[in-house]
């Protein structure tokens, strides 16, 4: 559907995916709703950095999120968000470690000046954002749409730094993140999902590995791990 706003809404998913869960997809909808987004780009990290060495390969994490699209896709149908979705080679396909700042850059020049491009993220990643790489400059190229996370408390956990950025970014009304091509954060504490890529690869590896459902993984994403046997 052709969104009525002449300003292009994009939503950025970043994440290591390893695998990806519910928890992501229902962040993923949750803020396709409210901030109206035309595309949603889920972007699996070519180099996740910050997650150690045991890491899946970046093609198989491809995969797993291409799955997980399709699922997302379907609900999307269901819930009559008109949303398209993407699931984006960028960071795959750049050598080196996956900087968000590179992926904004190159995104701002994909959608052009006006387009209102958001980052979404859980709680975590906003309580973590000053050890990413330039993360100061990632407001000149995005906003930020941060979801509540159980087990992440930001009133206690959150730095001076972040303090001090909300003061000056922060909005209470998701609204300005659509009018705004960047430079906002919008923090929504309705969402409690209690999944985490590391919880469930522990379970996989557990002989309880097939009460795991589509509650907690998506099915084309559970389907793809049982195949290639992966998380054992
Ligand atoms: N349950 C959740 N609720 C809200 N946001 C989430 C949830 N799970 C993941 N996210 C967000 O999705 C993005 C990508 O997350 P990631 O792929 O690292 O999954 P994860 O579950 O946090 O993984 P891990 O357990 O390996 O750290 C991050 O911004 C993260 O904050
Ligand atoms: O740019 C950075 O330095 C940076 C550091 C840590 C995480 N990120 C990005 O944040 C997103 C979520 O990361 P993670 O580690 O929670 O999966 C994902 O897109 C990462 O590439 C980015």
């Amino acid at each position: 559907m052709v969104s009525l706003s002449s300003i292009q809404k994009i939503g950025i998913l970043g994440g290591t995916f390893d695998p990806p869960h519910i928890g992501h997809l229902k962040l993923a909808s949750h803020f396709a709703k409210i901030l109206q987004l035309d595309q949603l780009l889920l972007i699996p990290s070519g180099e996740p950095w910050q997650k150690g060495a045991d890491i899946t390969p970046a093609e198989i994490r491809f995969q797993l999120t291409e799955g997980a699209g399709i699922d997302l896709a379907r609900a999307f149908l269901y819930l009559k968000i008109p949303t398209q979705i993407g699931v984006d080679r960028i960071e795959i396909e750049r050598a080196g470690p996956s900087y968000s700042i590179d992926t904004a850059k190159s995104l701002r020049e994909r959608f052009g000046p006006k387009a209102s491009l958001t980052w979404l993220t859980g709680a975590d990643s906003l309580i973590h954002l000053p050890s990413w790489n330039s993360w100061r400059d990632l407001f000149k190229y995005m906003n930020f749409a941060v979801a509540s996370r159980p087990h992440c408390d930001l009133d206690t956990e959150m730095s001076p730094e972040i303090k001090e950025i909300l003061k000056v970014r922060q909005v209470f009304d998701p609204a300005a993140l659509i009018n705004e091509p960047s430079g906002l954060i919008y923090v929504d504490e309705s969402l409690s999902v209690d999944l985490s890529s590391t919880d469930l690869r522990n379970r996989l590896k557990t002989p309880a590995h097939d009460q795991i459902a589509s509650e907690q993984i998506p099915t084309h994403t559970l389907e793809i791990i049982t195949k290639l046997g992966l998380y054992q």
